[in-house]
């Protein structure tokens, strides 16, 4: 039975995907397997010795200690896209809140008193107070072309936007989904200076911190409207602020609240609501749990942010061992010598590596004894061992 934690409100059409008659799931687990989580922020949590697999039900990781796990050899997996639809809407929202005033006009219009006839007569003499723009011929600037990206920018096409986009890194996956007409940029400074509207959609790393900062905002287009729905540490919020109050940027739209915009008319702060459609949550459910069942199961490693991409079929008649290490010369060598040792046959077997780590999966005809475990759990370099009967 595999022992399953919960953190956050994970939607039972995902929790569904454990069958109860293997695995135990429960926010009360003190030794898991596996936990799975949302926002959850894991840094401080002690790691159990319990723990093989962290699930992610949604797209950014920050929350997790990644190099903490793999150092366990842990695989971290997330749910890639499955919450892309669900940001892409909300920021399209955001987009048209930010274009035509629509929180102020509705405050005013709250804050009137009278009979109708009065409401009508003050709504009429004061409305050009709320006189926004269309987005047909407007520029918006994409930071981040991945699966949020690429939605935005091809709702933003259809709106009839001029779209420019950064992403040094795009997948060719991306590349294809993209509209023809959106435009490549080669920096990020290149999206501020062409920008009317800019959104951002990466992750938040020690190279994105701050990305936003007083001198970015200095050149842009006097009167953009920022969106962020990525993450609030990708921004200087004090440099917001300064440039909301001299004008150059206009408005400031994002998905995290903060001190610092309370009481700002120019601040729409949303209360992280970007994924949060019973849609995106079952999806994202659905995908987590299913690659930590996957992986707990068979070893297959499917969307780990910090492991290879791994499945293997099981084959031969026996045990199945899998065994991340150190990405270094002889691994292989020792687990197979240690597999000799044992006169076992190796059936099949595949590894594979991404960056300084490496992932194997070796069937065999019979049973690795427990004292061959032990061996290889304690050879340099190795981080984990599982053997799957
Ligand atoms: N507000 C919310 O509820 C949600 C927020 N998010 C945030 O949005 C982020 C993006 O999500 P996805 O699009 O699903 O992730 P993704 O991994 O599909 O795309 C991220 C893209 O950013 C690119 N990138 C990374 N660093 C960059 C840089 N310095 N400049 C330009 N591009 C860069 C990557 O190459 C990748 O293509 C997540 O990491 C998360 O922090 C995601 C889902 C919900
Ligand atoms: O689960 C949530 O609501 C957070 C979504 C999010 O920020 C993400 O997927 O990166």
């Amino acid at each position: 039975m595999y022992k399953i934690r919960t953190f956050n409100n994970i939607s039972a059409k995902g929790l569904d995907r454990l069958p109860r008659d293997r695995f135990e799931v429960s926010s009360e687990i003190a030794a898991p397997d596996a936990v799975l989580l949302r926002s959850e922020k894991l840094h401080e949590w002690p790691i159990p010795d319990s723990l093989k697999a962290v699930g992610r039900a949604g797209a950014g990781v920050n929350n997790v200690p990644v190099d903490a796990m793999s150092a366990r050899g842990i695989p971290v997996f997330n749910a890639p896209g499955a919450n892309a639809n669900a940001v892409k809407e909300l920021v399209i929202a955001g987009i048209f809140l930010a274009a035509r005033n629509i929180c102020e006009a509705w405050a005013f219009s709250e804050a009137l008193t009278g009979d109708d006839a009065s409401l009508n007569q003050q709504a009429e003499a004061e409305k050009k107070r709320f006189t926004g723009f269309e987005l047909p011929g407007r520029t918006l600037g994409i930071i981040g072309l991945g699966a949020i990206g690429v939605n935005v920018a091809n709702a933003a096409c259809a709106l009839g936007m001029r779209v420019i986009g950064y992403d040094p890194k795009i997948t060719v996956r991306s590349a294809w989904q993209l509209e023809a007409g959106v435009r490549r940029a080669h920096s990020v400074d290149e999206v501020f200076a062409a920008a009317d509207v800019l959104t951002l959609h990466i992750p938040e790393t020690d190279d994105t911190r701050g990305l936003v900062n007083a001198g970015r905002l200095a050149a842009a287009k006097e009167g953009l409207v920022l969106l962020n729905f990525a993450r609030a540490g990708i921004v200087d919020q004090a440099a917001v602020v300064q440039s909301l109050e001299n004008g150059r940027l206009a408005r400031y739209i994002c998905d995290f609240p903060a001190e610092i915009f309370k009481n700002n008319s120019k601040v729409i702060c949303l209360p992280h609501i970007g994924a949060s459609t019973n849609e995106a949550q079952e999806n994202c459910a659905i995908m987590a749990a299913e690659q930590v069942k996957d992986y707990l199961e068979t070893g297959n490693i499917i969307n780990a942010v910090n492991f290879p991409e791994l499945i293997l079929p099981r084959n031969g008649s026996g045990d199945r061992l899998t065994v991340a290490n150190a990405n270094v010369p002889n691994m292989l060598g020792q687990i197979s010598t240690s597999l000799a040792e044992a006169n076992l046959n190796i059936a099949d077997m595949f590894n594979k590596s991404l960056g300084d780590l490496a992932y194997s999966v070796v069937d065999v005809d019979g049973h690795v004894p427990s004292d061959i475990v032990a061996k290889l759990k304690s050879t340099e370099g190795v981080l984990a061992v599982r053997v799957i009967e």
